[in-house]
């Protein structure tokens, strides 16, 4: 998807929701518990119930590896049912050597129809550049996470800049705001003018929100750029609102409330 089909999907919808969709068996609905494809059962109804709030989908391969051969096939199964419309991250955070990257990005792209992965840059240029070769195809790059081992190294002092400021602008100059996005944590509320000033122009992808605590006001106020410039995700706040039969509806309430609020921040 181009930069241009995500800013008018966003302005479609009057939403930058991305459903970040984290299965995890032991926290779906005990009715669904049991059946031989659980894991996609879930994930259709809860992509049925937010199709129309949200503008993208983040599947997190972790919880899909999890179960092996049988968890692979539930993510396959749900980025295909999942459609053209939305923009599709692996949230998989790869990285290699060069012939490495390859194929991690053939895995995902070519084989796989996602539009976009998560990638960590320690490995420098050659291990992100991969991503960035497929026309209409996004890295996204950590920079500043949302977790606080975030301090161990992106908040530490690299010469006279922090270590995430130097990813920022090392990285931005490896693509363009049409192939490349970047990862701030919503819980990282004191940094977001400074990344704006760094990176005007890139697409945030910007988890953290709900279950970690991030507030959606703070990171729109603050982050956003005149063409919206910001995706974000919420997985366990909406995906396990409901724990009963009637989880999809809860789901979609929760998915209302925060596509509500985005329309106010929109320009
Ligand atoms: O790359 C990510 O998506 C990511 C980066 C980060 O800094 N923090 C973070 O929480 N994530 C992911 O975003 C999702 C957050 O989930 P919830 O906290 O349940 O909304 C999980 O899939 C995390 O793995």
């Amino acid at each position: 998807m181009t930069r241009n089909e995500l800013l008018q999907q966003i302005q479609t919808k009057r939403s930058y929701l991305c459903v970040g969709l984290d299965t995890d068996i032991n926290k779906i609905p005990a009715h669904l518990r049991n059946h031989p494809d659980a894991i996609f059962e879930f994930n259709k109804a809860i992509i049925d119930a937010t199709r129309d709030l949200c503008v993208s989908y983040k599947i997190n391969t972790a919880f899909y590896e999890a179960y092996g051969v049988r968890g692979w096939q539930a993510l396959e199964k749900t980025v295909h049912y999942i459609g053209n419309e939305h923009f599709k991250i692996a949230d998989a955070k790869r990285g290699d050597i060069g012939n490495t990257s390859d194929q991690y990005a053939k895995a995902f792209f070519e084989n796989l129809p996602f539009d976009a992965v998560t990638v960590a840059p320690y490995m420098g240029s050659d291990s992100v550049q991969p991503f960035l070769k497929y026309e209409g195809k996004w890295a996204i790059v950590l920079g500043l996470t949302s977790n606080k081992g975030a301090a161990d190294f992106e908040l530490q002092s690299c010469g006279d800049e922090l270590l995430y400021e130097k990813v920022l602008k090392t990285v931005s100059q490896w693509g363009t705001p049409e192939n490349l996005m970047f990862v701030v944590g919503a819980t990282q509320s004191d940094s977001f003018i400074n990344i704006r000033k760094l990176i005007p122009d890139h697409f945030l992808l910007v988890p953290g929100v709900g279950a970690q605590g991030g507030s959606l006001q703070e990171i729109s106020e603050k982050a956003m750029n005149a063409s919206c410039g910001l995706l974000v995700n919420v997985s366990r706040d909406i995906i396990y609102a409901g724990s009963e039969e009637n989880f999809a509806v809860a789901a979609r309430n929760k998915a209302i409330n925060y596509q509500k609020e985005m329309h106010k921040y929109l320009k």
